[in-house]
Parts: C-alpha cells; structure tokens; sequence
C-alpha cells in the first residue's frame, strides 16, 4: 500500500487460501501479460487462459514462462478438458498438462454432459499430476438444478480430490450462480454456503454489482473468479472498502 490508511480490511499475504483473485485471459499478448503483471500482478492469484484459447494463443510457452517468473499460477480454461473429453483424449490431455508444465487443472461439464462418477474419476486421475480446480454450473442457461443438487456434486468433487470448487457463470456471469440478467440467486448461493466451507468455492463473479453483492456477504476475503485483467485493481479497492459501493459497509463493520 502507498500510504497509511487506518481501518482498512487485512488481506492475506500471497499464496493464500482465501481472498484469491482468479483472474481470465482470454488472449493477452505477451508485452500485454507483462504490463499486466507489473500493475495487476501483485493483486493476482492465479491466471486462467479462458476456455480453448490456449490452443489458438501464439507464443503460449513464453506466455506461461512470464506468468511463471511472477509467481502466479496458469491453468487452461475447463472447456479446453472438455474439447479433449468429448474426442476421447484424455490421456493427450494429460501430456499437455505435463508439456506445457501446468501445475493446475480445471475439470467441468459446462459444455458437455459427464456422468458425475466419471467427472470425479478425472478429478482423482489429474489430482495425482496436478493441483485441481473443478467447476459446478452448466453453461447451458436452460440447464438450471436446484441447491441440493450443486451441494452434492461440489462435496464429491472436493471428496475425489479437488482443491477448489468454482460456481460456474461463464466471462458474462448470466448463468449458473447467476439469472440471465447477472442478479445473483441468492437463495442457492446461501443453501450452499450452509453445507460447503465459503473458502473451498471460487465464485465466478464478472460483473461489478456481482462482485460487491459476495464482497459484502462473506467479506473482503472472498474467492472470486472471472475477473478481466482490467478490473484487478478496481476489484482490490471494492475489498477495501474504497470504492462507493463497499465504502458504507466497511466503516460500519469498523465502528
Ligand atoms: C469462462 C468460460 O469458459 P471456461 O470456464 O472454460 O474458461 C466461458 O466460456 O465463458
Ligand atoms: O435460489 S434463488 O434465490 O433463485
């Protein structure tokens, strides 16, 4: 920080289990992911190359290599498992993972349907090579499934060996944890908040109002994902209680 400034929420130093900032490139180029990390890097968590843009992006290995120096952890979007699923590659996926030598992976079904058994089998299976995320959410804003039912499938995919579990809403945050029109369903985000531990979730959260709307029910330490590389630094001050919309909150919690 700059300068004093009394009463304002403690974060976590780096790497933490809580407050992560899970921020998505979807196609920075490299003097892009530089400038990035110089202003954005110290607030960032993890970086994920959203969906398949890993298999498009140029100069992917340099790529990785500057998010590496940094010090923030890479991993490749959960559509890309899925591409290599639905075309029975499992085990080509698996060497990607070791090629490009990613320490993270997400395993979803937000494009394809897997039945859950075999979804937790590849969570165990990649759990053995690498640190795993999991995503619960369909990106299919038909495919709505009541409370009990994402309860379920995040206690058996952190049972099968997931490291977080993350509540799907896609770069718009109009589907999963989200209606079509961004506003969160809060009624399944607070079932689930009673059955799973908040620090065991990274919620998708792109928009700002959705952003403020978690800051403010678990606080400025909250595991918040999709973020735009752009909004890294807005999202720190909206933790902090520095921006309009957290402001009020955070001088009423210091009272
Ligand atoms: C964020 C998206 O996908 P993924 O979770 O695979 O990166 C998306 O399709 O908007
Ligand atoms: O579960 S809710 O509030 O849509």
């Amino acid at each position: 920080m700059n300068y004093p400034l009394l009463n304002v929420p403690e974060r976590p130093a780096k790497p933490r289990q809580k407050g992560l900032t899970m921020v998505m490139d979807k196609g920075l180029s490299l003097r892009q992911v530089e400038d990035f990390i110089d202003v954005a890097g110290v607030h960032t968590d993890i970086v994920k190359l959203g969906w398949a843009t890993s298999h498009v992006t140029p100069n992917l290995k340099e790529k990785l290599a500057l998010y590496k120096s940094a010090g923030i952890p890479t991993y490749f979007g959960g559509t890309l498992f899925e591409a290599f699923i639905i075309r029975n590659q499992f085990s080509d996926y698996q060497r990607v993972l070791d090629e490009y030598g990613m320490e993270y992976a997400e395993v979803s079904d937000g494009s394809i349907d897997i039945e859950h058994d075999k979804k937790c089998g590849f969570i165990s299976e990649l759990a053995k090579q690498v640190t795993v995320i999991s995503e619960v959410g369909s990106k299919d804003a038909a495919k709505i499934f009541a409370p009990y039912k994402w309860i379920k499938l995040m206690q058996a995919e952190i049972e099968a060996g997931a490291w977080k579990v993350i509540a799907e809403a896609r770069e718009g945050g109009n589907v999963g944890i989200y209606r079509g029109s961004g506003e969160v369903r809060e009624g399944l985000v607070d079932e689930i908040l009673t059955q799973i531990p908040e620090e065991t979730i990274i919620w998708e959260a792109p928009q700002k109002e959705q952003q403020v709307w978690f800051i403010k029910l678990i606080g400025s330490n909250v595991n918040l994902g999709n973020i735009a590389p752009a909004e890294v630094i807005p999202l720190e001050t909206i933790r902090l209680g520095l921006r309009g919309d957290t402001f009020d909150y955070f001088l009423n919690q210091v009272k």
